[in-house]
């Protein structure tokens, strides 16, 4: 089985952790004062900047002290319903079975939207306070005002980004396990453009090996960072679209920093966008429905699930298009669209409510849970909802109100909108709860 290699070369174990003795001593003073009834803090709070390991220094420590690991993705830990809902399951005291102790582990907290996701801080400090078992965090940026509280609340740890001697063994261990060809000025260069990132850095190494089958300095700047292109999903959903090779679509996906989850909605909105052909389409939906299956296993069965991911989201999608076997394809520049669903994650509570009441219709109507429904089958409703209006709107009995605000929402898209969307970056972050947790924090991510 083919796994990222950023999941397949994740240390299973503190010791196989680079560099980080500092906050692995931390942390393990930290664990083996719950372990001895008397926490010194109920919740740390890991903080430093991406890919530098926080995620899988979490995961390791639960594996060395035998540990649960209960864990939170980004969008997971800025919704209070699921955050009371571990922190329920966290008040009771011993597992399940007796067996195992449980760390729990909220990755990106700084994502969380204090305007947005009112309430959402409150909950993690009650599931602090209420806890039985030690609560770990993991930020990029914890010094926003709004998070204030929840860093009075725990003890911070720094994670510093990996130096260049780390970067070169972890890069090296990789190439020696793969059999690749990896000369000095190759993984040099890599070092140079990840900037401390390993995640980045093993991306840029597994694209480049796969691209050329052979590690160069000037095979790597084929695929080195271009900052801005990465973090915009317009870019990652048109490399995809545009890809011509199975292997131009992967590396879309797998460079991307956008998070995997909201790469999807962007490939749910955009499909219909830039495939004219009917079976085109069913082919890139059935290929996205797949993968978004296979990362909900990922995230709850078992990370070597988030390949297919990778390969359905990316090679998936872009090879529905049947036209592009033949010789004379080329690829077809559309506008893309934000995500409507994403859109109104920035609407008024008022706006939220109305989407929440016609979720709960939908939801009652076909048997499903309302999560369910906003994650799988909101954005293809708002899709058909374009075609069949009249028939949805008697069907569910809708108020003129929710009427009107799907009216809106199904037409055209507000500029001055995507432009804040646009510079809210957060949103692009992957996360590896998405690789890390997770994903996570990503695919989630998050996300490995
Ligand atoms: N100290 C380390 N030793 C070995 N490998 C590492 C180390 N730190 C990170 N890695 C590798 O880099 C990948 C990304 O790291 P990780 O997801 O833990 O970063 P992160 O700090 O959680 O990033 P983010 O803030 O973006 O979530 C891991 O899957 C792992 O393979």
């Amino acid at each position: 089985m083919t796994l990222p290699w950023i999941i397949k070369y994740r240390p299973k174990t503190l010791v196989e952790v680079e560099n980080q003795d500092d906050v692995k001593e931390e942390l393990k003073k930290w664990i083996s004062s719950w372990l001895s009834g008397k926490p010194e803090n109920k919740a740390v709070l890991l903080y430093g900047p991406p890919g530098s390991g926080k995620t899988t220094i979490a995961q390791a420590l639960a594996h060395d002290f035998n540990l649960e690991l209960m864990e939170m993705n980004a969008s997971d830990a800025r919704n209070i319903t699921a955050i009371k809902n571990i922190a329920e399951k966290a008040a009771i005291s011993g597992s399940l079975f007796g067996i195992k102790g449980k760390l729990i582990f909220l990755d990106e907290v700084d994502g969380i939207n204090s305007r947005e996701d009112m309430g959402a801080i409150p909950a993690i400090l009650e599931l602090i306070r209420e806890s039985k078992y030690p609560v770990l965090m993991a930020a990029n940026d914890p010094w926003d005002p709004s998070l204030r509280e929840l860093r009075n609340a725990v003890k911070m740890i720094e994670v510093k980004k990996l130096g260049k001697y780390a970067l070169r063994r972890i890069l090296q261990n990789i190439c020696k396990a793969e059999k690749l060809q990896c000369t000095d000025d190759g993984i040099d260069e890599i070092i140079n453009v990840s900037d401390g990132d390993s995640r980045y850095a093993i991306n840029l190494l597994e694209a480049t090996a796969e691209g050329f089958r052979k590690v160069t300095a000037e095979y790597v700047k084929e695929f080195a960072r271009r900052k801005d292109t990465e973090l915009d999903p317009f870019e990652t959903v048109r490399n995809v679209f545009w890809a011509k090779y199975v292997w131009q679509a992967k590396n879309a996906v797998t460079s991307s920093q956008v998070d995997y989850e909201l790469l999807m909605r962007w490939f749910s909105e955009n499909i219909p966008i830039q495939y004219d052909n009917f079976e085109d389409v069913y082919r890139a939906y059935d290929a996205l429905s797949r993968a978004s299956l296979f990362l909900s296993r990922a995230k709850t069965v078992s990370w070597d699930f988030l390949s297919y991911t990778f390969d359905l989201m990316g090679p998936g999608v872009a090879m529905a298009e049947k036209e592009k076997q033949s010789t004379n394809w080329k690829a077809k520049w559309r506008k893309y669209q934000f995500p409507q669903t994403i859109q109104m994650l920035f609407k008024s509570k008022s706006n939220r409510d109305t989407r929440d009441k016609i979720i709960e219709k939908i939801a009652a109507n076909i048997h499903s849970s309302q999560d369910k429904v906003l994650n799988d089958v909101y954005p293809e409703f708002l899709i058909f909802y374009r075609k069949y209006k009249d028939e949805i709107a008697k069907y569910l009995d809708l108020s003129p109100n929710e009427v009107e605000f799907l009216n809106t929402l199904t037409g055209e898209s507000n500029k001055s909108e995507n432009e804040e969307l646009k510079t809210n970056k957060t949103y692009y972050k992957r996360s590896y709860s998405s690789t890390g947790s997770n994903t996570r924090k990503r695919y989630s991510r998050k996300k490995t």
